[in-house]
């Protein structure tokens, strides 16, 4: 009977509705003896709880105007928590830009279950309390929209805080599909291509020699994901400014950088600034909103930082320099996407904003697969030891030959996709998909997780940690499906806002990969007892926009007596 007074107060309070709304898909999903299917993959998801009856109680006996105001309070702010309640309530036309579906979107784990993908199916449609959203669930649907229509759904969502105070509008990764996004893209792309990467081999192979020796360093076992941030960050920043290796983890250029990347993940998120719900607060005079006198100091001194880095590099081509990078092509060639000096310094800086968390996530859970899987290891080392020989390091000279160890790294893009779930598009216009309606402005979150499992691509056993899928019977690589593109997986994303830097991933992947499995072997720790630490290969660990495994410990020891003397002899070579 409170209840149903309640229901109805609460829907004259039209304000209210839109959230209440919103939490119905999760109020909605199958229960078993009390626990949703959701919340038996997802733990986290458990904290949703029905407002409890006593409470409601409590403030229905009250009867005051007060106990009615806090009541809209609690429900706005807890509206991700509520549950049956409310499940009953028609559907609301009016719709609030409050926080509605976004509260939920923060935990993102059940989005991986197969509960979500079996219940909302292909197209799954989020009301962001106001934001039309849709979640393609299938290989199909995101190729079908993301990349075959890739003209009308290449436009990011506003990221107001992120992209417009934050960045001045210079964020690349989140910008609108406009002019300076493709001038900015041009400019990437063609500094970025497989022609031109061949000049970073050396850099490349130089940073993989210093990866494997620090692998193979005693303290190393316990804390590999330590080396691969590392690595990543001193190969970015070598690419893109021709940094010197960075062999601390406490180098200032890549520390300052990791600071700006901290704050933007963080304005990124859903619900983070009150701006991005409520977009009409972008018009408060700075004097009077602290949040956005913060947001643009941040960005005056992050323009200062991103150009004082592209200017070391202008300074070294002005006395001569010839060493390559990404910033000296985009200075000898101003003609590549036409870029203003302070839209060349973003550019440069975003690469290494994107690439070095990316690139060492992988690297995580490709570990993780070497130890879970010892047999794929081991055919991978005899395939190198065929190839190379034990006399010398891996080279770029013996990737063709090596289609085993390109099937692994393929295998783990496709099997732990790192941005898990892409990162948004937006439709710039009002579209139709297998009769379902897409308004203009919706936005598209590709889910990379279910795209890589379909098991309609991939066959029956999608989840399965198999390399040879990519290969043919004779042990040489297969193109993979259409639907990736021949990639074998779609963890860089689709149409033209598919991953900018991804040869340059992959080239990095395979020399440190190639370098490590001819170095050394790769193995579980053990307990006090002897017995191998178990492992936990399923569960994935949102780290905001990257997805990775939980912390895991590894042995790393060389593979042969001459291991050592020939990494000394390489580091020799590169001058480390
Ligand atoms: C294993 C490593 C990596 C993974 C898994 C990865 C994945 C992705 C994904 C899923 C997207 C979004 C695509 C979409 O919107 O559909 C993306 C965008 C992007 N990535 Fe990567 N990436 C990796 C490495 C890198 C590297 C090394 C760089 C730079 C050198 C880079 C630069 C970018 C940029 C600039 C964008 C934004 C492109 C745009 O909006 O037009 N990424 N990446």
């Amino acid at each position: 009977m409170a209840q149903t007074i309640l229901a109805t107060v609460i829907k004259s309070m039209g304000w209210l509705r839109g959230a209440i709304d919103a939490s119905t898909y999760v109020s909605s999903l199958p229960s078993e003896g009390g626990v949703s299917a959701v919340d038996a993959v997802a733990p986290n998801v458990t904290h949703l709880r029905p407002l409890g009856a006593s409470t409601i109680k409590a403030i229905w006996e009250a009867r005051a105007l007060t106990a009615g105001i806090v009541l809209g309070l609690v429900i706005i702010f807890t509206v991700g928590y509520i549950r049956s309640p409310w499940r009953k309530l028609p559907p609301s036309p009016r719709r609030l830009p409050i926080l509605g579906n976004a509260l939920q979107l923060r935990d993102k784990s059940w989005l991986f279950s197969k509960d979500c993908k079996e219940r909302f199916g292909d197209v799954m449609y989020l009301d962001g309390a106001g934001q039309p959203i849709i979640v393609c669930n299938s290989l199909k649907s995101a190729f079908e929209l993301l990349e075959r229509r890739s003209s009308n759904y290449s436009d990011r969502p506003r990221f107001i805080m992120a992209q417009e105070i934050l960045n001045g509008g210079l964020l690349f990764a989140l910008m609108r599909h406009n002019d300076r996004w493709r001038r900015m893209r041009r400019a990437a792309h063609e500094a970025l291509t497989k022609r031109v990467l061949r000049n970073y081999h050396p850099v490349l192979m130089k940073e993989a020699t210093v990866l494997v020796s620090s692998l193979l360093t005693p303290s190393a076992n316990l804390r590999q994901d330590r080396h691969f941030k590392r690595v990543a960050a001193s190969k970015v920043m070598s690419i893109v400014y021709d940094h010197p290796t960075i062999m601390s983890e406490h180098d200032q250029a890549a520390e300052r950088i990791e600071i700006y990347n901290d704050r933007i993940s963080k304005a990124a998120m859903m619900g983070s600034y009150y701006v991005d719900i409520f977009p009409w607060m972008n018009r408060i005079p700075e004097r009077f909103a602290k949040w956005k006198q913060e947001g643009l100091q941040a960005f005056a001194e992050d323009s200062e930082m991103f150009k004082g880095l592209l200017n070391r590099v202008k300074v070294d081509l002005a006395n001569g320099g010839d060493r390559p990078s990404f910033c000296a092509s985009l200075i000898r060639h101003p003609d590549l996407g036409s870029l203003s000096e302070l839209e060349m310094s973003f550019l440069a800086g975003h690469l290494y904003s994107a690439g070095a968390e990316t690139t060492a996530t992988s690297f995580l859970w490709w570990t993780l697969a070497m130890i879970a899987f010892p047999e794929v290891q081991r055919r991978a080392q005899a395939e190198i030891d065929d190839v190379v020989g034990r006399d010398r390091l891996p080279t770029f000279a013996d990737s063709p030959r090596l289609p085993y160890v390109h099937a692994i790294i393929k295998e783990i893009l496709r099997w732990r996709p790192s941005l898990a779930l892409g990162v948004p598009h937006a439709a710039t216009e009002e579209d139709w998909y297998e009769g379902m309606y897409v308004p203009k402005g919706t936005v598209c979150i590709s889910n990379l997780w279910h795209c890589n499992h379909d098991r309609a691509v991939f066959g029956e056993d999608a989840d399965e940690f198999r390399p040879e899928r990519h290969l043919d019977k004779h042990g040489e690589s297969l193109p993979g499906p259409v639907e990736t593109n021949q990639a074998g997986h779609v963890a860089f994303g689709f149409g033209r806002r598919i991953c900018v830097g991804k040869d340059m991933a992959i080239e990095s992947f395979f020399i440190d990969t190639a370098r490590i499995l001819w170095a050394a072997k790769l193995e579980r720790a053990q307990d006090e007892n002897g017995k191998e630490v178990p492992l936990d290969i399923e569960t994935i660990v949102d780290a905001g926009v990257i997805y990775r495994p939980v912390p895991y410990e590894c042995v790393v020891k060389p593979r042969f007596a001459e291991v050592e003397s020939i990494l000394a002899d390489e580091r020799e070579r590169f001058g480390i």
